[in-house]
């Protein structure tokens, strides 16, 4: 049995990223929030592009207005209005000004903008009350950019900000990492589908339906197996299209369920018939113990999630969530999100294995507490899952975290 950390770095180690130049395509900036950039972007454009205003007010000469005061004002002869989205006409010579508006060219002549404030207007003459600085309310052309030079690099998301700057720097067509395809399939005899009507010893497959929701938001494609009965043959020849190249094409191939000691856990031993290379049989966290962990020839990696809910999503976030996040192309923050929290009861262990307990992530007066869900938390049940947005990591040997202390939390889901 390895230790989380150990499972982790072997996990990690498994995971090669997508390739740059292959497994990318092409969207509409529109259609590309959420998507990673696979190359960088360059723009043969200044930001700004022109030197321009950053006030409403007048552009002037600041050697004209340097020592004017509310007593002695300086008086300026309007020669031109330039609103934003016109070209200045004239270039202003001593004892001239021209009125301007934020984001408007200013005129040639013009070193420093005076906001309208301090101003005020007689038909075409201003009078300014007060001295501007140097250079005061200018927006450089190429301050905040120079042609050229790296805009966004390769291996980012696109959020909005990323998509404002690629609108503007007119990039209408993106160059992205395709999206990482992940197979999910659930083993057992009890598994139905949501609209069936249950007989005696059966459940809903709620593990299908709560990965394929987990990797959706992750910005995976998640390609459903569905049910798959306890039988070895039809669970072997599953698998077997599920890794192999031709059909399907995942990436990462998950099942839940099978992994355990139990006669009809057939998941280990039929990925060792196929040629996997078993690399973790089993972990020593709760829930979540049994994991399985194997990767084939072709590069395809295989998570036997433990059957019970809670042991499958927390085994999917701890180390299938960073792993769909490595492969998708990102190039930084795709590890775990641990962050110390403050417990706000009491978090209990036996000590024996790493506990994820499940709860609430909640900012309080700018501090970050925990709050443990209410009702079991036993890996069998999902119920009080629900809500959660954290798990809270209680190290092995330690068996009690008090109110108060803190605590290492995983943020969990598509954050
Ligand atoms: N003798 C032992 N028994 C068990 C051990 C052990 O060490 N010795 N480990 C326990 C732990 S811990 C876990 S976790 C489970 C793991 O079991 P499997 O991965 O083999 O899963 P199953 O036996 O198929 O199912 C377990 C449980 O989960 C329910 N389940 C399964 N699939 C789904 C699904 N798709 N949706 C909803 N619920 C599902 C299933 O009905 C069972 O109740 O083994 C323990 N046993
Ligand atoms: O690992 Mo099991 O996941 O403790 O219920
Ligand atoms: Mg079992």
């Amino acid at each position: 049995m390895q230790s989380v950390n150990e499972a982790e770095a072997i996990i990690y180690s498994l995971v090669q990223p997508l390739d740059s130049q292959l497994d990318t395509e092409t969207v509409d900036l529109l259609g590309a929030t959420g998507r990673i950039l696979a190359k960088p972007i360059t723009s043969p454009n200044d930001f700004p592009h022109w030197d321009n205003s950053a006030m409403d007010g007048y552009a002037v000469r600041y050697e004209d207005v340097s020592d004017c005061n509310a007593l002695n004002p300086a008086v300026l002869s309007i020669i031109e209005e330039i609103p934003a989205g016109y070209q200045p006409k004239s270039t202003l010579q001593p004892g001239q000004a021209a009125r301007i508006f934020t984001g408007a060219v200013i005129p040639p002549g013009t070193d420093t903008i005076v906001m309208q404030e301090v101003t005020q207007r007689e038909n075409n003459q201003v009078f300014i009350f007060a001295a501007p600085k140097p250079k005061e309310f200018i927006r450089k052309k190429a301050s905040y950019y120079q042609a050229g030079n790296e805009l966004l690099p390769a291996g980012i998301v696109l959020n909005a900000p990323e998509i404002a700057v690629l609108a503007a720097a007119q990039c209408n067509q993106l160059c992205v990492y395709r999206k990482v395809k992940v197979a999910i399939l659930s083993t057992g005899d009890e598994l139905v589908t949501v609209d069936k009507t249950l007989q005696p010893g059966q459940i809903v497959d709620s593990n299908n339906y709560a990965l394929i929701a987990n990797v959706q938001q992750l910005g995976a494609e998640a390609i459903s197996y569905g049910i798959v009965p306890d039988d070895e043959e039809i669970l072997k020849a599953t698998i077997e299209k599920a890794v192999s190249k031709s059909s399907g094409g995942a990436d990462i191939i998950i099942s839940s369920g099978g992994v355990s000691v139990g006669e009809y856990d057939y998941v280990e031993k039929i990925l060792e018939l196929l040629g996997g290379k078993l690399h973790i049989r089993s972990v020593a966290m709760k829930p979540g113990k049994p994991l399985t962990v194997a990767a084939f020839p072709n590069n395809k990696i295989y998570f036997g999630l433990p059957g019970n809910p809670a042991s499958a999503l927390v085994t999917f976030w701890r180390f299938v969530q960073p792993v769909l996040k490595k492969l998708s192309g990102l190039s930084e923050n795709w590890q775990p999100a641990i962050i110390k929290a403050k417990a706000s009861t009491e978090l209990r262990s036996d000590g024996k294995r790493e506990t994820y307990i499940w709860g609430k992530l909640k900012l309080i007066n700018g501090e970050y507490e925990f709050e443990i869900a209410g009702g079991n938390q036993v890996s069998g049940n999902l119920i009080n899952l629900a809500q959660t947005n954290a798990l809270a990591i209680i190290p092995e040997a330690t068996k009690s975290i008090l109110p108060g202390q803190q605590v290492n939390v995983l943020i969990v889901g598509a954050s």
